[in-house]
């Protein structure tokens, strides 16, 4: 188990990359952390991975603290292994080669045997001779997380594997590749898996645990479903999906009650909104199409536009709809 406590990062010109960040990573589990560009995902992970040094706080593994570089001759943890957003894969050796790199020190029998195992369990076996300038994103990915996980721990001994934006370079497809590899290494292998990234499509589905990070703070941690229904800050509902953020005192044009305080912002998922003949009347400002169902924006008034899903494939721009929301599934937020 990875334990971070109370981690701060501050750079020079006083830019507090990480603050007071503390959580567990526990075997067999996934986390993962979304935030905006800038909000500290590399420098927490870094420090994580012992590249950097933190400030204040510290990382355990189970139990042991993590020296940060500064204190050892090579940086970095044998258990923690970071893949990083662009790969570094040696460029002048075979995507085999880089994967068995990993293993150099075991003895050629396990390590070709470990070696075939990792390229059939991440599809890579078709291109294992190729450079990594002659094979696609994807298998690039792959091949970096397959040479990261290579070496098994000793028994008890738990790995941790941190990947930066791991889908972020990739099509929907090999994202859907990625996305049931760490699933089936992680139960494999019973390792921790920590991934960062600013889209949380592919992180809602994976993670067992989903934080958002802003400003280098960890402001929610939670499961993805309940940060995802219940999101602390307006940062976090629009972090983790489609949300219409409205302040209280708009709420009465959707026949809703208002509460004490108009300046409270309350969310509103696009699923708690239906399109009803006996709702509020609205007229349609736009129609995403996305295959099996459309996103529709409803503009209700001048300060109200919901964004709803629908199946209906009928509707159009400037077309008027009647809309209901619940006031029960309305979500009272603590903040921006
Ligand atoms: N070496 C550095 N020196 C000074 N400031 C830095 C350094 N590295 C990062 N920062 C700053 O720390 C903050 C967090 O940066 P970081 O790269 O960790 O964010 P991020 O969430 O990973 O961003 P992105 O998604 O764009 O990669 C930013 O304000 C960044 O400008």
């Amino acid at each position: 188990m990875l334990t971070a406590t109370h981690l701060t990062k501050v750079f020079a010109g006083d830019v507090r990359a990480v603050r007071d960040v503390s959580f567990t990573l526990d075997p067999g589990r996934i986390m993962a952390l979304v935030g905006e560009s800038g909000s500290g995902k590399s420098t927490l992970l870094a420090l994580l991975a012992g590249q950097a040094d933190a400030d204040t706080g510290n990382i355990r593994l189970d139990g042991v603290r993590v020296p940060g570089p500064s204190e050892v001759l090579v940086a970095g943890h044998p258990q923690i292994r970071l893949v990083p957003q662009e790969y570094q894969l040696m460029p002048n050796i075979s995507v085999r080669e880089n994967i068995a790199y990993a293993l150099r020190y075991f003895e050629k029998g396990y390590r070709d045997f470990r070696v075939n195992e990792l390229l059939r369990l991440c599809r890579l076996t078709d291109v294992q001779g190729r450079l990594p300038r002659q094979v696609s994103g994807g298998e690039k990915q792959r091949t970096a997380i397959a040479r990261a996980v290579a070496n098994k721990p000793d028994d008890g001994q738990s790995t941790v594997l941190l990947l930066d934006e791991p889908f972020s370079h990739l099509d929907l497809p090999n994202r859907l590749i990625v996305r049931d590899l760490l699933f089936d290494l992680v139960q494999h292998d019973k390792m921790a898996c920590l991934l960062v990234t600013h889209d949380a499509t592919d992180a809602l589905s994976i993670a067992d645990s989903l934080g958002v990070l802003r400003q280098g703070k960890l402001i929610q941690l939670d499961t993805p479903a309940n940060v995802y229904r219940y999101p602390t800050t307006a940062y976090a509902a629009r972090m983790t999906g489609a949300a219409t953020i409205l302040k209280a005192k708009h709420l009465p044009v959707l026949n809703l009650p208002g509460g004490d305080n108009p300046e409270a912002l309350v969310c509103l998922r696009p699923e708690q909104i239906k399109l009803s003949e006996a709702g509020v009347g609205g007229t349609v400002r736009a129609v995403f199409f996305r295959g099996s169902y459309s996103e529709v924006d409803v503009e209700v008034s001048r300060y109200v536009c919901l964004r709803l899903l629908t199946t209906r494939t009928d509707l159009r721009a400037g077309q008027s709809v009647s809309v209901d929301v619940a006031a029960e599934s309305l979500w009272w937020l603590k903040g921006g």
